[in-house]
């Protein structure tokens, strides 16, 4: 299958590359030192539609391709990882609204989550469950017109800092998934509560939280969709949320790959460039064969998405797993090669590698991609015929 850009896309890809040489790759240093998130960056990226890039025309989105939105949040993703992971976010919960909600709550939302007016969280992790996300444990019960919600939800990308908070909570007896129902929530509703902004290793030019909730009184006009359908949409939010994530590691091995070319032309030891070692040149190999092959799943991932295709999940868990994992590495193999100074954070370098491990972990962690993909292999009778 061949993934080469059109000309429409490759116009996209030159503008992402233009908004984050300007917007982002100077200042992506000083948001991680200060722990700041550059939400006047994230509504100028607003105007050139990157709030909104795979919803549809008719919602008042770009409309692009999952495969084509890929090919930005790549580029984004170079000039500052953490920025441009928000992004996804954003664009993950503004789509599960556009794609689930009814017209009027649409109506009363979606342009100002388009327009940038305002941000949003994507709300499914408790304490209690991780992984595990089909036990959460937040609750709605139904009041009249209304559902009071308790409970609370941790890691929560944005927290604090948004204004809308896509919620999973509990609203039926069933103790699994068929019970989960999906809310929109205001970040500014009587009873949301606001943890400290975590600590973190990376993306720290964005704010992660937990939230509790007391009694917190939503209009039952605010569910997105029917009752017991919560779960589902959590996942196909996810489906290209992972492979969001995974572009954003793509767009940070990029970045880590051509500043080890530079670097080892550059660097002299015994009397040579670092580019005359072979132990580097094929260190270098290895970092492009493994970009290319993650750049590949990615985009097979994102096709098949964009298709329909009823595995589609099952290749964003593998593309997410895959990607995330080669691409740390990659990271992390620039940074050797920068020796001490990689580990400086005079150069982005360990920047890379602090942002783009969590993505081995966020959004189902890579051992729970095995899970789901190992789940579709075994359940194929023995034959790779409707997989492959
Ligand atoms: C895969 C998983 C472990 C689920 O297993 P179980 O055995 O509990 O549930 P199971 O029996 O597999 O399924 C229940 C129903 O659900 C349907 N469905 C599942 N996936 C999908 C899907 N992709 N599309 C449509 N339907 C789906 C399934 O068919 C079933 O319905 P049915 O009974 O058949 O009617 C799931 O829980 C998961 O994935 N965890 C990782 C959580 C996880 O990923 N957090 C991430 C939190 S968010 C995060 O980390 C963020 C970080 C940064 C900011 C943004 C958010």
């Amino acid at each position: 299958m061949d993934f080469e850009p059109s000309d429409e896309q490759r116009l996209l890809i030159d503008s992402a590359r233009a908004f984050a040489r300007h917007e982002l790759t100077p200042h992506a240093a000083d948001w991680d030192r200060d722990h700041y998130f550059p939400v006047e960056v994230i509504r100028r990226a607003a105007a050139q539609g990157y709030l909104s890039l795979y919803l549809s025309e008719a919602d008042g989105g770009l409309g692009l391709s999952r495969l084509t939105s890929s090919l930005i949040f790549e580029q984004l993703s170079a000039g500052c990882v953490s920025t441009a992971a928000y992004l996804t976010i954003h664009n993950m919960a503004s789509w599960m609204l556009a794609r689930f909600a009814d017209e009027e709550l649409k109506a009363a939302w979606l342009p100002r989550l388009i327009s940038g007016e305002l941000l949003a969280s994507y709300c499914l992790t408790e304490p209690d469950a991780g992984s595990d996300a089909a036990h959460l444990r937040t609750r709605a019960r139904r009041d009249g017109d209304e559902y009071v919600l308790d409970g609370s939800k941790c890691f929560i990308s944005g927290a604090g800092s948004t204004d809308v908070l896509i919620v999973m909570a509990r609203t039926g007896e069933d103790s699994g998934a068929k019970g989960i129902s999906c809310f929109l929530v205001a970040g500014d509703a009587p009873g949301v509560k606001y943890g400290r902004n975590e600590l973190k290793m990376g993306w720290r030019s964005q704010p992660t939280r937990s939230i509790s909730f007391e009694g917190v009184r939503i209009p039952a006009s605010q569910r997105i969709g029917p009752e017991g359908e919560g779960f589902i949409y959590a996942m196909k939010g996810l489906d290209g949320g992972r492979i969001n994530i995974a572009s954003c590691s793509l767009g940070a091995a990029q970045a880590a790959l051509e500043q080890s070319l530079r670097y080892v032309e550059e660097r002299q030891q015994f009397g040579k460039p670092l580019s005359e070692f072979q132990a580097l040149q094929f260190k270098l190999a290895d970092m492009l064969t493994d970009l290319t092959a993650s750049r590949q799943m990615v985009r097979l991932a994102a096709h098949r998405l964009d298709n329909n295709n009823p595995e589609a999940s099952l290749y964003c868990a593998m593309a997410k797993r895959f990607a995330t994992d080669h691409c740390f590495e990659v990271c992390n193999q620039a940074l050797q090669i920068h020796g001490g100074y990689g580990y400086l954070n005079d150069y982005p370098l360990e920047r890379w590698v602090r942002d783009s491990r969590v993505h081995q972990i966020l959004e189902g962690t890579n051992e729970i991609m095995r899970v789901i993909i190992a789940r579709r292999l075994l359940a194929q009778g023995g034959t790779l015929d409707r997989l492959l």
